[in-house]
């Protein structure tokens, strides 16, 4: 599958900080990737090199197979979206005329604005002043904006940290639609649950450097102790190793009635994060 992002040892280093030490990935186009680190692990910088920001200190990064250093033409504004903490938004400007300016910006037709609000929750505060708005609320107009333009590929830096679980359901429903149209997200965040529950592929950043990347399937299982819990019918919990000695114990118990639940032990990406890196995530 072709890479639209490729990272080569990648470093920033600030005036008395190393931010990102050797940073390597590859993000394949029409995945879902996601980023994953402890605060200050170097997600927001890593974004901000990736869309033209921020230069690197050292190292490679390419995206559409070009030099980030050329995301600043313009031939390339429309191809990826950012949503960041950094809002841009105008406070004295409704959230209709705010998404309005960018159409114009991005040349998409205004009735563009209805789908992205409605697919955000925010149809009927579309005319409500954006410095009224509440954090959340700003959030999802950041999101809208940065649905507008469909774009190819969608940069999303920690997009439901101030969101309600309705909300949060709703953008996930509005991710996993933009990514069945075809564009590639992104998504730095510190919450496995959101990494779980959207990500093809996850990577855990720490130490300036990616400490394990794979599927969340195969994180899981590469960590798994194979051990079973099983739940007995007096409430009580047993674990059973794995192999013939947990096998024949489980047979024993189900010969007797006993059991009334068997869950296999999956260990959680917290708990792997806290294996591989020594400490957790947020
Ligand atoms: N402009 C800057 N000048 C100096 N240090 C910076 C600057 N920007 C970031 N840093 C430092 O680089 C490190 C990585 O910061 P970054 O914002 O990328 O982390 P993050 O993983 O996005 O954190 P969070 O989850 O809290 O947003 C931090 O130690 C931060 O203090």
């Amino acid at each position: 599958m072709e890479n639209i992002i490729e990272v080569k040892a990648l470093a920033k280093v600030f005036a008395n900080q190393t931010a990102l030490e050797s940073v390597d990935f590859c993000v394949k186009k029409g995945e879902i990737f996601g980023f994953l680190g402890p605060s200050g692990s170097g997600k927001t910088t890593t974004i901000k090199i990736l869309t033209g920001q921020l230069n690197p200190t050292n190292g490679e990064a390419t995206v559409f197979g070009e030099p980030v250093s050329n995301l600043k033409k313009s031939s390339f504004r429309k191809r990826f979206g950012v949503l960041t903490d950094n809002s841009g938004l105008y406070g004295r400007l409704s959230i209709y005329d705010n998404l309005k300016l960018y159409c114009d910006l991005y040349d998409v037709p205004l009735s563009k604005i209805n789908e992205v609000l409605d697919g955000v929750n925010l149809i009927a505060e579309k005319s409500k002043k954006v410095s009224l708005l509440s954090k959340g609320m700003t959030q999802r107009v950041v999101l809208a904006r940065a649905l507008l333009h469909e774009p190819e590929l969608l940069f999303l830096d920690e997009p439901t940290s101030a969101l309600d679980p309705v909300n949060t359901r709703h953008i996930y429903e509005g991710l996993r639609a933009l990514n069945a149209k075809g564009t590639t997200i992104f998504l730095s965040t510190h919450d496995m649950h959101e990494a779980e529950t959207l990500c093809d592929r996850i990577a855990f950043l720490d130490k300036g450097k990616i400490q394990l990347l794979d599927t969340p399937k195969k994180l899981k299982r590469n960590y798994s102790d194979s051990t079973i819990t099983v739940e007995l019918i007096n409430d009580e919990k047993v674990v059973l190793p794995a192999g013939t000695e947990g096998a024949e114990q489980l047979f024993e118990l189900m010969k007797d009635n006993q059991v009334v639940t068997v869950h296999s032990n999956e260990p959680t990406l917290g708990d792997i994060f806290v294996q591989v890196t020594g400490r957790k995530l947020a």
